[in-house]
């Protein structure tokens, strides 16, 4: 499918009701002729020819062609207004849910700022296109049309010289197109990059502000504004080039008239009327030539726009539901990996990875930072497919599985915890929003935030900043994690959950977790406390699992497990004292 076949797609909808507006356009267009026609026969018949009583009804029916067109041009402007913004709705609404079915690979590789462009800008374009340049282009054209024939049954000589203009119009109109093209293909690309900035700057304004790089960022800024400022201008100064060609075209077309049209009324072939009558006709002719700069540039920008947003999203998610996938169902919770590898690009993040647990089990993944903890667990939840190996979930590959259905079953507390601008009963109840309060308040118990949450101004109606701001990492991570358990799901993935939260807090939380049945947990974490009490521990190393098994035999192994335990608690012997053996490490 091309980008315009993709743009039609959407337009189809609505082609009867464009069809309309068209026959409408095309009838307001034909009663223009009988204006110049009419003043023709006040000349001749009225002022020359001295029939005055023709000269009431003839004005009445000026007024009446006039008042009907009105009327029929706001029946069109309504339909083609209407429909732009149907087909706009439409339009705007699929790409929405096309970003929501892209997977992670698409959000690495698009900015957010690009992608708010698409939606926004690109889409002004086309809908600017279809309420005001669709009908102007056709109207202008048929104008031309009407008047060329009209002029050509007052005097086909006329008519002819009239029509010299049109190759050179022709010619000019397509050298613009062409050159215009690139032009709006780098305001786009500009656009978007400056929308980036911004879009980075206001999100990351912390940053900037605790590195006091406000000066930096505004030279930034206004590297990227000259951009867009010099690509605006550098657009601008190509179809200003055409713009008095065109309009000279259309002159012409007035010195052609006088100067020709003059000789014949002097010479008497044709009378003065017919004279007003094309000279009447001669707006309807101009009109177009001088409209065609402009409309070609809106043409222009509208195909820019829709190759922009097909280009982004033409290709299918890689990630998708199979045509062939198992039922939705509860699932359980068994979970193995059989020689999972996972390759991004050239570099191998994880090699060969195997290992099996039971519904119900806790499994604790530890490792030093970027060993593929993470990656481990998006592979389990399709964030990415594995390359090699399959992951299984009760006895089936998650790639046959229906990706709602899989992810529905599971609760995921990341590691970059997202909160969105909504009240904190909001966030904890996103993944289950018909819950009761009770509901939302128990699982914020088991995370232990119910006590902070009680203790701000608005308890739970407290709106929390965009990303959660005006709280702190901790109380975010524990909003994070009650959201995760709210949707009561067989698998819970906390990934760093608890690493802003202090080791007390931490216990309870671990505590409330390990009371939990029948839930499959994975507990990444850089502390040992977090998941020595794991039915499994793997422990990863540069994408390997270099170690697996349960707390004590991780000890005894003396391996990785082993010195990064003494490390942890090895410091906090020294200064207590009490060296303690096995189970007790909450600190
Ligand atoms: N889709 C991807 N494309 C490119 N590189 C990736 C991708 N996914 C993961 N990586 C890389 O793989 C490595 C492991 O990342 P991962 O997030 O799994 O580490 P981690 O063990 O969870 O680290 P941390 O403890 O710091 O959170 C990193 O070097 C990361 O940059």
């Amino acid at each position: 499918m091309t980008a315009m076949q993709w743009f039609f797609s959407f337009l189809k909808k609505y082609r009867l009701k464009l069809l309309m507006a068209l026959i409408l356009v095309t009838f307001a267009s034909s009663l223009t002729i009988i204006n110049p026609y009419i003043s023709g026969i006040i000349v001749d018949d009225v002022i020359k020819g001295g029939q005055k009583e023709l000269l009431p009804r003839l004005v009445l029916l000026l007024i009446i062609t006039t008042l009907v067109r009105s009327i029929v041009k706001y029946i069109y402007l309504v339909i083609f207004e209407t429909t732009s913004q149907k087909m706009l709705y439409s339009m705007r609404d699929y790409v929405y849910r096309r970003f929501l079915e892209e997977d992670f690979t698409f959000y690495n590789k698009n900015r957010t700022g690009d992608l708010m462009s698409r939606q926004t800008g690109d889409m002004e374009a086309i809908r600017h296109f279809v309420a005001f340049a669709i009908y102007n282009i056709y109207e202008n054209i048929l104008l031309f049309s009407i008047a060329l024939f009209m002029i050509f049954t007052v005097d086909y000589r006329l008519a002819l010289c009239m029509i010299a203009v049109m190759p050179i119009t022709a010619v000019i109109t397509r050298k613009q197109l062409r050159a215009i093209k690139p032009a709006f293909h780098n305001i786009r690309q500009r656009f978007s990059s400056l929308n980036t900035f911004v879009q980075e700057n206001v999100s990351g304004n912390r940053v900037v502000k605790a590195f006091a790089k406000e000066d930096f960022e505004i030279e930034k800024f206004n590297k990227e504004n000259d951009s867009f400022r010099d690509a605006e201008l550098t657009a601008a100064s190509i179809w200003r080039k055409y713009v008095p060609i065109f309009e000279f075209m259309a002159n012409f077309l007035t010195f052609i008239l006088y100067l020709v049209g003059g000789i014949m009324v002097v010479k008497g072939s044709i009378s003065i009327g017919k004279m007003v009558t094309v000279s009447g006709y001669l707006w309807m002719l101009n009109n177009p030539l001088r409209m065609a700069g402009w409309l070609a540039n809106d043409f222009q920008r509208f195909v820019t726009s829709v190759e922009k947003i097909y280009s982004t999203i033409k290709e299918d998610p890689i990630i998708k539901t199979p045509s062939h996938a198992t039922p939705r169902k509860q699932l359980q919770g068994e979970i193995e990996f059989k020689h999972v590898n996972y390759r991004a690009e050239d570099d191998v993040i994880l090699k060969d990875i195997n290992f099996k647990i039971l519904p119900g089990q806790t499994v604790g993944i530890i490792g030093a930072t970027g060993s593929g903890k993470s990656t481990l667990m998006n592979l389990l939840c399709r964030f990415y497919d594995v390359t090699d190996g399959e992951i299984t979930i009760d006895g089936t590959n998650v790639k046959d599985m229906d990706l709602y259905n899989l992810r529905k079953n599971i609760g995921m507390a990341m590691q970059d915890v997202f909160l969105f601008s909504d009240t904190i009963e909001g966030n904890i109840a996103y993944g289950n929003p018909n819950c009761t309060f009770e509901e939302v308040q128990n699982a914020a118990k088991i995370a232990s935030a119910d006590a902070f949450i009680q203790n701000m101004p608005e308890g739970y109606d407290t709106i929390v900043g965009e990303r959660g701001m005006g709280l702190s990492g901790g109380q975010k991570q524990r909003i994070s994690l009650a959201r995760a358990l709210l949707k009561n799901p067989s698998i819970v993935i906390l990934d760093d959950t608890t690493s802003a939260v202090d080791m007390e807090t931490e216990a309870h939380i671990q505590n409330e977790l390990n009371a939990l049945e029948g839930r499959t947990v994975f507990v990444i974490a850089h502390r040992i406390s977090s998941i020595k009490d794991a039915d499994l521990i793997l422990v990863l190393d540069n994408g390997k699992l270099i170690e697996s098994g349960n707390h004590e035999n991780l000890i005894a192994k003396q391996g990785y497990y082993y010195t990064v335990f003494n490390h942890q608690y090895g410091e906090f012997d020294k200064y207590t004292n009490t060296k303690q053996k096995g189970g007790s490490y909450n600190g």
